[in-house]
């Protein structure tokens, strides 16, 4: 191409010149002579620049590469987390895990990490890695299944339901969800905390997300189907193997086929009433592509069931971990409350609690954060390369990342760095203060929880808004205790949470300034 507009170049400038000094023809023939040479010449340092530098692009190293195979047993007795450490420590900020023919090149911290973010879907593609698991899930023609156009103008449909302004409306539906739903606790007993979390969660999302019709007369239904289906579908196997006919897969389908029918009913239901709520589902309904075309009503519920899907785990799990380190850390407990009798203070006990005052929770907003530092409940990102890039690693050095590699952000260990956080395996909330600021002051890819780029998650606000809605809820009308041992992570989930119950004992109070 370069050669082409240079010779292009070159003759235009032989039209040109005759012209230009109007002459005759043998002047013009000493001109043409000086311009053939002049093109000649161009056109030979630009071949050599561009040889020169695909040779200094083939002279780059690939990332050092470690065979898979001898992390089998490493990662089955010790955790992925612990080994990429190791590998981290060993072979620096980038490096490959070679299986089965497969090349996967971990980046880590957030020098390595422009080009996954940041780089355009044509290079750096994100749909490949994750068809496996969601197209069960959510169906064909929706999120990963569909090219990039699509799936934008589908997310560009979503986002505008977790706008700030959509917000608003929503903090007040989730606060009242919170407060009729615990409203079913006795005055004092012993709950699986983790257990009672993922209803609320899933409840208000299927008022804010699915709708009414959902929420008021299809809930347990609704709740039981999905349950199945998550349990089912998000096993490790099902990233690699997601048809292989195995009873998970065949319980995952079923589940499938149930959560599909309840949505189309839904639909159909919305549909006849004639009514128009404010939930994502009317949204969906309202939503025409940029060629006028609507959506099917197979995209709503492959729309529907992926922002379920994108927000219930991730939250349910954030939420039990925050209140696992709460009552596990008195003194970050004690701030937290302590931050909840200042808003009664200052808005008084009768105040509803709103959008704004929900955004002035900084403290708890920290404690949420950290839970979601110490334990992302997406801790893996990946994405496939299509075309080969160079990374330079914090220890500066240069590696080539050549297509077909398969790129992971581990955020298990991304945010927990040493040289980002001081002492990053503890749970201290105030290193998102504004004193220390530690996420900000390491670069823009410090923590990855919820992603980062042109990937980022569109529902971080909306889970900010819901995580705050709960804890608020809580320690403003329980004493809680942690009466179980502090829970473990669940191993072979992509999204892991605690595993086994969280059990806490509570007593109703009335919290005041
Ligand atoms: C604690 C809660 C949440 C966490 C930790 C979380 C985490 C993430 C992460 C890590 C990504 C990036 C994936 C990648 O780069 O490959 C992401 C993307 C996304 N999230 Fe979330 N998420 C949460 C809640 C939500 C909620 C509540 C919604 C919607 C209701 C949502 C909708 C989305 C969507 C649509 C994307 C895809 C964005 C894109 O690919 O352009 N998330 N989320």
């Amino acid at each position: 191409m370069d050669r082409f507009n240079s010779s292009q170049a070159g003759s235009m400038l032989l039209q040109a010149l005759p012209v230009r000094v109007g002459m005759d023809m043998a002047t013009a023939a000493v001109w043409s002579a000086i311009a053939v040479l002049l093109t000649t010449v161009v056109v030979a340092a630009k071949t050599m620049m561009a040889k020169r530098s695909a040779a200094a692009a083939a002279k780059l190293p690939l990332p050092p590469v470690v065979s898979g195979v001898s992390l089998i047993i490493p990662v089955i007795s010790r955790g992925p987390r612990a080994v990429v450490e190791e590998l981290y420590g060993k072979l620096g900020s980038v490096f490959t895990v070679g299986f089965l023919g497969m090349k996967t090149t971990f980046l880590i911290g957030s020098e390595s990490l422009d080009s996954f973010f940041t780089r355009p879907d044509a290079e750096v593609h994100q749909a490949k890695t994750y068809r496996n698991l969601t197209v069960p899930i959510f169906g064909k023609g929706v999120m990963y299944d569909v090219d990039v156009a699509t799936r934008a103008e589908q997310f560009a449909a979503s986002f505008e339901a977790l706008r700030p302004t959509k917000l608003r409306s929503n903090a007040v539906a989730m606060v009242r969800e919170a407060e009729e739903f615990f409203a079913k606790w006795g005055d004092q007993g012993t709950v699986d905390l983790k257990h009672e979390l993922h209803l609320v969660i899933l409840t208000t999302a299927s008022r804010i997300i699915l709708g009414k019709e959902v929420r008021e007369t299809m809930l347990d239904d609704f709740a039981s189907s999905f349950h199945e289906l998550m349990n089912n579908g998000t096993h490790i196997v099902s990233l690699f193997f997601p048809n292989l006919p195995i009873p998970r897969h065949r319980r995952r389908d079923a589940a499938s086929a149930r959560v599909r029918g309840i949505l189309a009913r839904a639909i159909k239901l919305r549909r006849a009433s004639g009514r128009v709520e404010d939930d994502m589902l009317q949204r969906y309904l309202e939503t025409k592509y940029r060629d006028g075309r609507p959506m099917s009503d197979d995209e709503i519920i492959g729309l529907l069931t992926a922002m379920v899907v994108a927000g219930h785990k991730t939250m349910a799990t954030n939420v039990t971990w925050t209140g696992a380190f709460l009552l596990a850390n008195p003194n970050h407990l004690a701030a937290a409350v302590d931050e909840q009798r200042c808003l009664i203070a200052r808005h008084g006990a009768d105040r509803v609690v709103d959008y704004a005052a929900l955004t002035e929770m900084d403290t708890l907003h920290c404690c949420i954060k950290e839970a979601l530092r110490v334990y992302p409940p997406v801790p893996l990102l990946l994405r496939s390369v299509r075309k080969g890039f160079t990374v330079r690693t914090r220890e500066g050095k240069e590696y080539e990342v050549p297509e077909g590699h398969t790129l992971v952000c581990y955020t298990a260990l991304n945010n927990r760095l040493g040289h980002v956080y001081r002492d990053p395996g503890e749970y201290d909330p105030e290193r998102f203060g504004p004193e220390r600021n530690e996420d900000k002051v390491a670069g823009k890819f410090s923590f990855t929880s919820f992603g980062a780029g042109r990937h980022t998650c569109l529902g971080a606000a909306y889970a900010f808004l819901q995580m705050k809605a709960v804890w608020s809820h809580l320690l403003r009308n329980f004493e809680l205790e942690l009466i179980s041992p502090f829970p473990e992570l669940e191993v072979n989930n992509p999204t892991p949470g605690p595993r086994g119950k969280v059990m806490v004992s509570y007593k109703r109070r009335k919290l005041s300034s």
